[in-house]
């Protein structure tokens, strides 16, 4: 189903304009994620997808059809919590047939459809079990083939894996991507960790005050940001960000003046600094001093620091000695220039 928010306003007792005419659309069969900071309105998003909040004014509308005034219980949708609220009193197997239960679908019917979800979120050997027999991220699967269990138009998740450890939390974005691709169900989901969006959505809504900031593919938001805030929330290590008169003496490649001078802020990303061994065209050619090295994993991270700014780089795999002096390239790929509202107008990438 083809979900679209059309011109949304909402607003809170005490607090006004949380969306300001806001538009935004989820294609059929997508699986998107609202990635945004705390308190940027990704759950009044889900609670307006629901039916759980309605607007002051705009639209929400399900395959063009107008719901917004249509109450939780008239939308096909299925929902999945950050505490996965599973009933405590039943098994797993009574948990995912619940749903199935309230909507009086007769027992041997929802219990194969219950025991063909478990088989889909990979609890099948655990449908006696209790929920506080299993680990969270089971928990979360169980959650998961819950919200199925009435073949939703929408599927909804809030945070779904905040409360996993590291190791779960991974192994169950592969699941979501799974599910999600098994069922072809149109999905929504809303966190404010940047990895959990990159690695399962097919598409990425950066939101913040209010606003789509800026809607795309993983790579696009990371190699192309249209906006500071999107360069800043965006990748890590965190973006180097340098004004732009600090490092203009030093800039080698051609830019025109009329861009030079409305840019503000130059973000540099990590992995475009460099040593002079680099053949890429360059942005810039700075002489910096090393301030130290930190093996992280794989990645080699270099502080250095010029007179007045400092740079991260992840791309110096030489081990160079502190207070070492050094000529140091920025690529002109991974870097862009920002005007005074934060708006990218030159991208090293696209300007190559
Ligand atoms: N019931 C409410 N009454 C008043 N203000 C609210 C209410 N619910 C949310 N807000 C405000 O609306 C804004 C958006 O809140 P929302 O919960 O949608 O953000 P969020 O991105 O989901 O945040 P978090 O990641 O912290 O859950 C916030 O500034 C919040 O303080």
């Amino acid at each position: 189903m083809q979900v679209e928010l059309k011109d949304i306003t909402l607003s809170y007792e005490k607090h006004h304009n949380v969306f300001k005419h806001l538009n935004c659309t989820v294609e059929n069969g997508e699986l998107v994620a609202f990635l945004g900071p705390s308190g940027s309105g990704k759950t009044t998003i889900l609670n307006l997808l629901a039916g759980l909040l309605t607007p002051k004014s705009g639209q929400v509308l399900f395959d063009h059809q107008d719901v917004t005034k249509k109450d939780v219980r008239d939308r096909n949708i299925g929902m999945v919590f950050q505490d996965y609220a599973l009933y405590p009193h039943l098994s797993v197997l009574d948990n995912i047939a619940f749903p199935l239960k309230m909507a009086h679908v007769k027992k041997a019917e929802r219990q194969k459809r219950a025991g063909e979800l478990a088989k889909l979120v990979h609890v099948e050997d655990q449908i006696t079990k209790l929920p506080s027999q299993l680990s969270g991220g089971q928990q979360q699967r169980v959650a998961i083939a819950r919200a199925l269990a009435k073949n939703p138009d929408i599927l909804l998740l809030d945070e779904p894996l905040s409360n996993l450890d590291a190791a779960l939390r991974g192994e169950l974005r592969d699941e979501i991507r799974r599910i999600q691709r098994t069922t072809g169900v149109t999905t929504v989901f809303v966190t404010h960790d940047q990895e959990d969006a990159l690695r399962i959505a097919d598409k990425i809504m950066v939101i913040s005050n209010g606003h789509i900031q800026q809607t795309g593919l993983v790579s696009d938001l990371y190699r192309h940001p249209r906006n500071l805030f999107v360069a800043k929330f965006v990748g890590t290590p965190r973006i180097n960000l340098v004004p732009i008169a600090n490092i203009a003496p030093y800039i080698t490649t051609q830019i025109s003046k009329k861009v030079l001078a409305n840019t503000a802020i130059v973000g540099i990303r990590s992995e475009a600094v460099f040593l002079p061994s680099t053949t890429q065209p360059t942005f810039a050619e700075i002489p910096m001093a090393v301030d130290h090295q930190i093996q992280l994993g794989r990645d080699c991270q270099t502080r250095l620091h010029s007179e007045n700014f400092e740079l991260l780089s992840t791309a110096i795999e030489d081990r160079l000695p502190s207070s070492k002096m050094t000529s140091v390239y920025i690529t002109a790929k991974g870097c862009f220039l920002f005007d005074q509202n934060g708006m990218c107008i030159w991208d090293g990438d696209a300007n190559d």
